[in-house]
């Protein structure tokens, strides 16, 4: 079939010149592109399928950009580019310098929100509709929140508010009961029930006419007949959860039927106040393997390399913790909807009692870990760096202040690459470091990585272990062989005269090829060093090492109050002259691209290294002329 409807479609008002046959014939089109163009350039997949009918319906029936539409997350909102005008950006999704992989109110005037982090929809929405109430404008405003994102608690704070204004408002809940993994929590629950038993909603219109036709009888029977009939209005009927939060109800529809979507939305179109629409969608509709399984192709899978050396550092650490909890029941593993992305499915497989996923609520996913601690236990908390952002007041306030021996397992720190500027692990250090009672380590590979899991257990405070996105060559040895790291001591990995190179994590490597090429080509001797722990820093040989000679920092996040910071402080503190040179993430949000593109951008290469190494030396050298 040759895409013609796609082709020809520049802009969202042309929908509305397409019959109900034509729209269904276009989203079919939609689904062939989106299999052809996502299994080329990677990025996320099932969600998108799951909304193709929804999207139509919604730019058919409401006039973007005049009236707004905010996606939550916004993983799902392709379909909407694809509407918008953007078919020729698909070639370049989420590599540098091409199109995002989320709604960017940069990229289109149809983008009204930008997202990637979930539950915020709703908040963004409320405020785009009371900016209209205040302006006196008649726009609608539309929110699409998936039932994983509705697990987030800002989505619940906002439907508290947006229920107490009252104000038009249209919340539309994208119910496929998959966040990545399957969905969880009562609420969850509660929505399943109701797309699972027919009669549980059959009931509903069987009470209602039961309802109607019981005849007026006595006042006092009556107001009790109406108790009765809340009551029995409660027990059955499905939206007494949002109606409670001032939200009319609609639903549940088949989110797939174009015909029922766009009368049910033009419907709504007519109502006033806040009012949520439940949607019963299925992820990775129309394309089997993702129908199958949903969570594997919440993103394209990328290809496997055949028989694979390395093992990401999430397997390692969720490897590490599982072997752990085997001789420690303390060990209690949680996440924050992201189990697999965060390599807890090996746990979760062996000590299910032992691993909870909360759902999207990292500020509860952290008190959650603060509370088993004041029982003894050791809690992990395994969580994007991004992530975690949500959980600052927590980390502070429910985990530090009272000294509570919680693990963060930080995945994802450094640039996480295609995701973008909502998902780069840039800033942790910065915000963790100024954390007292916090210890803060990063190892340069996956055998460290163990070493250091292992360390963390052994403090009675709250500690964070940082590690990229990506693999690692790592040993299969015995969990009981591998041994805890001297807390608060760097490791001098190169021996070196004229330049010390202090390098966290994964760019020891780069610092000991850069020191070759500072060896070989321009007879510098630098000196590396695998820092480890960022908090608390090895001063002794920080200070030692400045003494004698310049420093290069090198950091794959925020120059601004990481490790370089710390260095820096450290120097000033001892009152220690030196030549230093940080090398890390610059005061600007970094966009999508792979890391490799990115890493250059910022100067975080070998010959970046070189460079920063050959500055030093020379300022050294001046300054030591002039004294
Ligand atoms: C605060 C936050 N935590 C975790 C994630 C990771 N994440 C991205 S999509 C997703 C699941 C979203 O589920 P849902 O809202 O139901 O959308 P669906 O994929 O089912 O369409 C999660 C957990 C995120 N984007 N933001
Ligand atoms: C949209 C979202 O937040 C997640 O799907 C995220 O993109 C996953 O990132 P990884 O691919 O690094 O697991
Ligand atoms: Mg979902």
């Amino acid at each position: 079939m040759s895409i013609t409807l796609l082709e020809h479609l520049k802009e969202p008002q042309q929908l509305k010149t397409l019959d109900t046959a034509q729209l269904i014939r276009l989203a079919e089109e939609i689904r062939m592109f989106l299999v052809d163009s996502v299994s080329k350039t990677g990025g996320h997949f099932g969600a998108n399928l799951g909304v193709v009918e929804l999207t139509l319906a919604l730019h058919r029936v409401f006039n973007s950009p005049t009236d707004k539409i905010v996606w939550d997350v916004g993983h799902q909102a392709y379909v909407h580019k694809l509407l918008t005008g953007r078919r020729e950006g698909f070639a370049s999704l989420r590599q540098f310098g091409g199109m995002a992989g989320f709604p960017r109110r940069n990229e289109s005037v149809h983008d009204q929100f930008g997202v990637g982090h979930a539950s915020t929809s709703i908040s963004a929405a409320l405020g785009m509709a009371v900016a209209r109430d205040i302006e006196k404008k008649d726009n609608h405003v539309v929110a699409v929140i998936g039932d994983g994102a509705l697990t987030g608690g800002m989505a619940m704070e906002a439907l508290n508010h947006a229920g107490d204004l009252g104000t038009n408002l249209l919340v539309i809940l994208n119910d496929n009961e998959m966040s990545i993994s399957a969905n969880v929590g009562a609420l969850s629950s509660y929505l399943t029930k109701l797309r699972s038993d027919p009669t549980y909603a059959r009931t509903k219109a069987d009470v209602e006419q039961l309802l109607r036709k019981l005849p007026a009888i006595g006042n006092r029977l009556t107001n009790t007949l109406e108790r009765l009939k809340d009551g029995m209005r409660t027990m059955v009927v499905p939206g007494q959860f949002f109606e409670a939060f001032g939200f009319r109800y609609l639903g549940p529809v088949d989110g797939h039927d174009l015909r029922a979507l766009l009368k049910t939305l033009e419907d709504a179109k007519q109502l006033t106040g806040p009012v949520l629409l439940h949607l019963i969608t299925q992820k990775g509709k129309g394309y089997a393997s993702a129908e199958n399984a949903p969570d594997k192709f919440h993103a394209w899978p990328s290809q496997s390399k055949g028989e694979k050396k390395t093992k990401s550092y999430s397997q390692i650490f969720g490897e590490t913790i599982r072997d752990l909890a085997r001789t420690d029941n303390r060990i209690v593993a949680v996440s924050a909807a992201m189990l697999p992305g965060t390599g807890l499915t090996a746990f979760q497989a062996e000590h299910p009692n032992r691993c909870f996923d909360v759902g999207i609520a990292e500020q509860h996913a952290t008190t959650f870990c603060a509370g088993l601690a004041t029982q003894g236990m050791r809690p992990v908390f395994a969580v994007y760096s991004t992530f975690l952002q949500r959980a600052y007041d927590q980390v502070i306030h429910d985990v530090s202040i009272q000294n509570l021996p919680v693990m963060f397992g930080i995945d994802r720190a450094g640039l996480v690459g295609a995701d973008g500027e909502t998902h780069q692990g840039a800033f942790d250090i910065s915000f963790l470091r100024t954390v007292p009672n916090m210890t803060i380590m990063m190892p340069r590979n996956g055998d460290e990585l163990k070493r250091m899991v292992k360390t963390a257990l052994t403090i009675d405070g709250p500690s964070a272990v940082r590690y990229p996105r990506g693999d690692s060559l790592v040993e299969d040895n015995l969990i009981e062989d591998v041994q805890p790291v001297p807390i608060g001591r760097a490791e001098v990995v190169r021996e070196g005269s004229h330049v010390a190179l202090f390098a966290l994590g994964p760019m020891v490597d780069l610092a000991l090829k850069a020191a070759d090429i500072l060896f070989n080509e321009h007879a510098l001797d630098a000196k590396v060093i695998n820092v480890r722990f960022v908090k608390p820093l090895d001063k002794n040989l920080v200070i030692d090492t400045a003494q004698v000679m310049p420093l290069v920092t090198i950091e794959e996040a925020a120059l601004m109050g990481g490790m370089g910071s710390a260095i820096l402080e450290c120097l000033v503190d001892a009152s220690v002259a030196a030549d230093v040179k940080r090398l890390g993430l610059p005061d600007r949000f970094i966009p999508h691209g792979s890391p490799a593109d990115l890493l250059k951008t910022v100067g975080l290469t070998v010959e970046g290294i070189v460079q920063a190494a050959l500055s030093v030396d020379h300022r050294t050298n001046a300054r030591r002329q002039v004294n």
